[in-house]
This record gives C-alpha cells, structure tokens and sequence, in this order.
C-alpha cells in the first residue's frame, strides 16, 4: 500500500477520515485477531514444554541418556529419561505460572492508543483510548509525543511529527515522517521502506510533533513482527544472564569431563573398561543442578508477586527483578522523578530582571497554539502552568504553524498573527534560555518606553548571570523571544511538508528579539529524600541526568540532601566531546549531569555498563527513553508516556521513590535465594562426586549403582525445590547482590572437599563395620550405608550452610524428609530391588560421630566464610 494515494488506501481498508464503525471494529477484530505480536501470544503446553528441553542441562543429560542407551545400560537411561521428563515438566509448570502472573501485572499498565471511531454513520466520531491489541485495520489514531507506534501506520495529516525508529534500523537519532498524498509520484518514495516518510512501523514509537493516521496492518501482518517472529526484543545480555550463563556453562564443561575422566581412571588404576561407563555418566548426572532453571524461575516470579502486592512495583520481566538486585548504579532523571512535575509559575521577567508581564503573554501565546495546533494536543506540564498563570491571551491571535517543543532543540515555536489583520505574521519562541539567547540578536527594554536594542556582549553576559542566579534557586527558566516573517512565507503552506519545501522549519527561528524569561518553580517529590537516603545506605550510588540547566539541577540535589559540589555539575556538550575510557571516567566520578539531551543520557549510562557498573535507569519521559532501553533496567512511575512504560523492566505503580528501595531488596532477597540453592547444591554435588570418584578407584566394586546415584539425585531434587521458599540472611540485603561464577567455584569446591571427607569417612567405617565387600551382600550393605549417609549429609547441608537465618518451615521439612528416606529406604522391602540390604546397629552408632562432627566443621566452616566476606550472596 506504500505507493497508493491516501484516497485509495482508505478504499482498500473500507474505513474513511472519520475512522470506522464500532460495529465495522469489532468483526475486524474477530476476524484479524488481536494486535499483539507473536511473542505476546500465550505458548502452548507442547511449546513449552520443548523450550525445556533446549536447557544446556537438559541437553547435557539427554547426550548422558543416549550415551548409556548406546551401551544397552536402560536402567540409567530410563532414570535419565525420567530426570529429563520430570525436570522439564516441573519447569513448563513454573514457567506457566510466573507467565501467568508477569502477564496479570502486565495487565495493570496495559499501553493504549487514540482511536477516532463512530457508533453509527450518522454519529460524528468520537476519540477514545482502546487498549492497543484492540486496533484493527482500518482504524484512525492520533498519535502524540512518548506513544508507541500500534501498528503499520499510513500518515494521513502531521504536525512536526518525528519518530524513534532504533529498535527497526538501529538509526538512533528521531526521523521525520509528513503524509504524502500520492507517493508514487514524489521522489522520496524510492527511499527504503522504514525511511518512508509517509508510513509509521510499529516498534517505533513517536519522539515529537503529532500526526493522525490509518492502521494498515496489525499483530502478526506488521513489519515488525515479520522481521523479529516470535522472538521478543533484547537489549543483549542481562547481568542474570551473564551469571546464570557463566556458571552453567562452568558446569557443563566439569559434566563433560567427569565420564572420560572416570572411564580413564578406572581403565588406568583398577583396569576395568566400558563396564564403568553407566557408572562414569551416573556420577556426571550427579553434578548437574537440574533443578537450577526451575528453582530461578520459581523463586523469580515468587519475588515478582510479592513485590506487585506488597508495594504496587510491576515487574514486567522476570530475570529484571534479579538484575534489581544487582544494580549499583540508579541514574534518574530530575523532572517528574525527584520533582512532582506539576511546575507553578513563579515569576515573568523582562530582560533586565524586574517584573513586568509582556514575557509571559507571549509564553502564553506560545503554549495556546503549540497546543492548539497538535493533532494530538499532550498538554506538557510547563505549558498547563504557563496556561494556568495567564489570561486568555491566546485567542486575540490566530495560530499558524508550530513548531512543536522537542528535548534535542529545547525550543517550542508558533507562529500567530492577528484575525482580520493584514502584515506580517509572529513567531514566538519559548525554550530554555541558552538556545533562546543563541537565536536572539535583539532584547526588548521593559516600561512604556519600551524599544529593542542589540545585544552586546556585556548585555548577553548579563542575561546569562540574570539566569545562573534564578537557576541556582531551584528555579526552571524559559526564555521567550519574538520576531516577524513576512505573511505568506510559511502559513499559507501545508504544515507537513518536508524542511526545506517552505514549511516553518527551526531554520525560521533566527534574528529574535528576547522579551524576556517566566520561572517556574517545581516542588520536590516528598518521598524522594528519605528514598535517596536509603538508596545511598543500601550501596547504590545515584546520579542525576536532567535536560534541565544545571544550575536548577545542582540546587534540587542540593535540596534533597545529595552532596555535590555546584562546579562538578556536568553538561551534554562535555558528554559530546568524549566517548571510550574518558567518558566511562566521567560518569563513574559525577553525580549530576546536565542539559542532556536523549543521546547524552543513553550514552552516560552506556559508559557505566561498560566500566561494569549494573546501571539502572529511572525516568519518565520520552526523552528518557533512549537510557531506559540501554540501561541493565530500565524503570518507570506508572504514569510514564507510552513508550517508556512499555520499554521499562519495571514499572513503580505510585510515584513513590520509596518502592524503588523496596523493589531492590526484592531483588536481593531473589538473589539471595538463588545463591543459597545453587551453594548447596552445588556443593553437596561435588563433594558426592569428588567422593564417588576416589571410592570407585580405592574399592574394587562401584561405590554406588548407578540406578542408587540417580534415585539419591532425584529425592535432593526435589527437596530443593523448598528454596523457592526460603529466607536470605539480613547481610545477603546489604549490598548489590550478584552471582560470581569464580568466587562460586571457590565456595563449592570448599565445602564440597569438606562433604567429600565425610563421605570417605563413611567409607573408613563401612569397610569396619560391613565384612565381606568381595561378595554381593557385603557390597549391597555398603552402597545402602553410603546411600543413607548421603542423603544425612544433603539434610544437614540444607540445614546448615546457610547465611546466619534459621532454615523456614518448608526447608526443615524437606530435609528431614530426605534423611526419613536416607535411613528407612534401606531397611524399607525395596531395598533387594534397588541392591540394598539392612546395616548392622554399629555402623549406625559410628555414622552418627561421623555426621556430628561433618555438622561441627560445616557450621565452623560456614561461620568463618560469612566473617570473612559478609554478605549472604558470593
Ligand atoms: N514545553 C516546553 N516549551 C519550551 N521549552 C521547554 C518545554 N519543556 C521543556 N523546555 C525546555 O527544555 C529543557 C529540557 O527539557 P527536557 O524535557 O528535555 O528536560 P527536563 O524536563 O528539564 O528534565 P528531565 O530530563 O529531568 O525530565 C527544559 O529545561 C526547558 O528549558
């Protein structure tokens, strides 16, 4: 459709100027389906249940199962198999769940657009918010500052209208996009699909201006979907990733090694060959944390719920709230975040400081048809307030054109003239004062002699002093200039044309006369002290980046109690001058930058990535949304625009800092949880495995069938589940809390030795206690000691290698479920089918020195590593 002319595409899609009919509506969207994308769909049982399988794990232990089928060992493969089965139904099911739970908090911020639809033919057509899935081809929408692009949009009027389009061509500054009636004639129709200037793509989202246009396609017929398919997008890997990746893969390199290290071991010392292989891949099986994608996934979405009840913060995804927990680093923006955003007027200013009300009637002016003049008005704060101090003063002119505020420019302008007057037209111009005063050559004097002078240099100097010393008072300025162009010039012409074909361009903005300054004032959020306060304690570092001038800036920090120096405030043009380690440098020194534009934020939060800070982004506008989307996490209040909702990981229901602290003690305690699973696990693990390797190479029979390795897997499997449940130590919520895959080797191959001592001490009294270990029951009553004594030590590892808490309730529970198996299996009637016998009295009494004195140095060892490094993670 992007060569027919605006009449023929209304044709195609049976709709018109006025929109659709309610009725038209809603059998298109029975017969078109929603509009979501493909990764937005629910997944089918089936579907998730192989996304299970696709685990490395998984993988892994289905290359062990074949392994073993291929050397006819079915019993290890059956268990293997059941492993596989099991794990990943567990998984799908706690995938199920949290899904069903992100999508009802997604639910609670759901993204709407503005559609222009009619009851019935007769009806004039009314404008609503729908929510977007509802849109069908067809539909008219208005588009205005910080909205999504719903669909594939054909423009069918614009004003100043310009769109992010990185997430479709990686192009990151905004592109301007104006209807053209017939594309097929005009030359700019040869540029690429996405640079058409007539067509708006979903996964763009509109940065300013506002324009009113007509869905073409929706959900899965838009371009986006077709380029990304069910894959959703990604802004490269996570800290979560980065960790859960970086151990897993340490793993699976150890479970690779271990067969061929037995099977070589066992060949080269007790010259047995393939016969050991069931054996070597049970003891690799024995490694693997299967469990690891189901615990994170349940502990996640546990943490998420929570959170949504406890303190209104929405998580939209998952793997977010561990990366809350890891963030070092906020950067916030200052307006709407530290600031109510809901700005009073202050005073109007004539250049030489004195009151007087000629700036902010043109100020007015400038609002009224700014506004007046949008497709979409989006009422900006600044402007209500402007709006709200002055009279009406806007009517006694007729706007023009305008030139829509943007944050790159800092400047909104319109051009007014008089009803019924002939002459030239008006351009006023509003911004903030340095790029006013750069177009200004002229300064209107104040009083009734009033007459406009150049300025000179000690005039200019004075008007940037005038504006230092309102700044430095908490103040946000505007400056507002006027000029005349001549009638003709740009207001008999179409507005939407393209720069350079007429229109009124910021080109026009040139050769003002200043009239003078209106102040605002914006009171600070009244929770945010007391959140930065906490922010500071809990170790994470808080730095402002603001448009804003940096005076303004420095005396709102300085009002909510942030130390900073006035001259170490940084502005965009210092940003600009630098990139690589001088710019990581910067960042990581200062607290509060300034005068940012989208560009300059996004790339000091880029910086702290690089310099390994995790670095979360809190704003709320839509010049935030370039650092929301390059930050680790990216937050939002939930009456952010649009696009930076939906770009936000998380999104604080009420504008109260407050939940940002909470949320990252969520975080935390996620964390938290994660590390004391994989801890124990991991360890206990090891140890089993460091054990079985010594034992299998000292005895002249296999330490343990591998059918008993499997079933002793199985049952510690499925009591750590319980960890989804439990409670990190205090210390584990001090800091930023992040899994270190080196300091986790460390720990596990510790307390792992430490297992594995216990389990050769067993040994030493097995070969005591039990005769006859050249025989079957002689070997049949030692694998049911080791097996008993294994699953002990998995209980009091549970109990005991944790962070300073008492185990809670469901832990307690598990672990003493597993030593009720550990000792009555063997002595239960399945023990001859699983190749147990009952063991004498003795070995009991000698076990129980040996477990006491393993629970004596675990607790010694554990007391010494948590003085040592203090925190509950690792
Ligand atoms: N509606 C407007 N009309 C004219 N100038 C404006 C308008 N809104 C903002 N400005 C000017 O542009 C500057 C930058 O605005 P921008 O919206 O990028 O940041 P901000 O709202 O000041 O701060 P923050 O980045 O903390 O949200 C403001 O400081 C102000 O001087």
């Amino acid at each position: 459709m992007a060569g027919l002319t605006v009449l023929e595409v209304l044709r195609r899609l049976d709709s018109g100027p006025r929109g659709l009919l309610e009725t038209q509506a809603d059998h298109r969207l029975a017969h078109y389906g929603e509009n979501a994308l493909p990764a937005r769909r629910p997944v089918s049982w089936p579907a998730r249940f192989a996304r299970g399988l696709r685990d490395p794990f998984t993988g892994v232990l289905l290359c062990l199962g074949l392994v073993s089928a291929a050397v006819s060992s079915w019993g290890t493969a059956c268990v293997i198999t059941v492993l596989v089965l099991v794990s990943c139904a567990l998984r799908s099911r706690a995938e199920y769940r949290a899904d069903r739970s992100a999508a009802a908090l997604r639910e609670l911020i759901t993204t709407t657009a503005t559609v222009q639809r009619q009851a019935g033919p007769a009806s004039a057509p009314r404008t609503r918010e729908i929510p977007v899935d509802q849109l069908v081809p067809g539909d008219v929408i208005r588009l205005t500052p910080g909205d999504m692009v719903p669909a594939d949009l054909r423009l069918l009027r614009a004003s100043s209208l310009t769109v992010h389009q990185a997430a479709l061509t990686g192009e990151s500054k905004p592109v301007t996009k104006f209807p053209l009636d017939a594309p097929g004639r005009d030359p700019l129709a040869d540029a690429a699909l996405f640079e058409q200037p007539h067509l708006c793509f979903q996964g763009s989202s509109v940065a300013s201006g506002s324009g009113t246009a007509v869905v073409i396609a929706t959900g899965a017929g838009t371009r986006f979907a077709g380029a990304y398919g069910s894959t959703a997008r990604r802004r490269g890997e996570s800290a979560f990733d980065r960790s859960v990746n970086g151990i897993s893969w340490i793993l699976i390199r150890f479970m690779l090694l271990t067969p061929p290290l037995v099977l070589m071991a066992n060949a080269a010392l007790r010259g047995r060959g393939l016969e050991t292989l069931p054996f070597a891949v049970a003891v690799a099986v024995g490694l693997t944390p299967e469990m690891l994608p189901v615990v994170v996934t349940a502990v996640l979405a546990r943490g998420a719920t929570i959170l949504a009840r406890r303190h209104e913060v929405i998580v939209k995804r998952l793997p977010a709230l561990h990366d809350l927990g890891a963030i070092d680093v906020l950067c916030t923006d200052k307006t709407g975040t530290l600031t109510q955003d809901r700005p009073v007027l202050h005073c109007s200013l004539t250049p030489d400081g004195r009151p007087g009300p000629e700036p902010l009637h043109w100020a007015a002016v400038n609002s009224l048809w700014t506004l007046q003049l949008a497709d979409l008005p989006a009422p900006d704060p600044l402007d209500e307030a402007i709006l709200d101090a002055a009279e009406p003063e806007g009517y006694e002119y007729e706007g023009v054109a305008a030139l829509p505020f943007d944050p790159v420019r800092r400047l909104a302008g319109a051009l007014v003239r008089r009803p019924g007057r002939t002459g030239p037209h008006t351009l006023v111009v509003k911004g903030a004062p340095e790029d006013v005063l750069d177009r200004c050559t002229r300064v209107r004097t104040a009083g009734h002699d009033a007459e406009d002078t150049e300025i000179d240099s000690a005039a200019r100097q004075r008007l940037r002093e005038l504006v230092e010393a309102k700044a430095a008072q908490g103040l946000r300025l505007l400056a507002v200039a006027v000029t005349e162009l001549p009638a003709g010039l740009p207001a008999e012409l179409p507005a939407e044309l393209p720069a350079g074909r007429g229109r009124l361009t910021s080109a026009d903005e040139h050769g003002l006369t200043l009239t003078g300054f209106v102040a605002l004032s914006d009171a600070l959020a009244p929770t945010a002290p007391d959140a930065l306060t906490a922010l500071a304690r809990s170790g994470v570092a808080v730095k402002v980046l603001t448009g804003d001038h940096p005076g303004t800036a420095a005396a709102v920090c300085r009002d909510l109690g942030l130390a900073i120096d006035p001259g170490t405030v940084v502005t965009g043009d210092r940003i600009a001058e630098l990139s690589g380690p001088a710019l990581a440098e910067l960042a990581a020194r200062t607290t509060v930058f300034a005068r940012c534009t989208p560009e300059d934020k996004a790339r000091v939060v880029a910086a702290l990535r690089e310099s390994g800070y995790t670095t979360g982004f809190l704003g709320d506008g839509v010049n935030d949304l370039p650092a929301l989307q390059t930050a680790d996490i990216g937050l939002c209040p939930r009456d952010a625009v649009h696009v930076t909702r939906e770009a936000a990981d998380v999104v604080l229901a009420a504008k109260d800092l407050t939940a940002i602290g909470h949320a990252i003690a969520a975080g935390r305690h996620s964390t938290g949880n994660i590390v004391t699973y994989l801890r124990i696990t991991l360890s206990s693990n090891l140890g089993n495995v460091i054990a079985m390797l010594a034992a299998g190479l000292l005895l002249p029979f296999l330490p343990m069938l591998p059918a008993q390795v499997l079933l002793q897997n199985l049952c510690f499997d499925a009591a750590q589940l319980t960890f989804a449940l439990d409670r990190p130590a205090p210390a584990a919520l001090r800091g930023p809390a992040t899994l270190r895959p080196h300091a986790f080797l460390r720990y596990i191959t510790g307390f792992g030795l430490l297992n594995a001592t216990a389990d050769l001490a067993t040994f030493a009294i097995l070969t005591l206690t039990v005769p006859g270990s050249g025989h079957p029951a002689g070997q049949a009553a030692f694998h049911a000691g080791w097996f008993t004594e294994n699953l002990l030590t998995q209980a009091l590892v549970m109990l005991l290698l944790r962070a300073g808490r008492p185990a809670p309730a469901p832990i307690c529970l598990a672990a003493a479920a597993l030593a009720a198996i550990g000792l009555l299996l063997p002595l239960s009637p399945l023990a001859p089918a699983l190749g147990m016998i009952t063991l004498p009295g003795l070995y009991y009494l000698l076990l129980a020195s040996v477990l006491t004195l393993y629970g004596a140095g675990l607790a010694l060892a554990n007391a010494r590593h948590q003085r040592r490094y203090g925190d509950g993670s690792s």
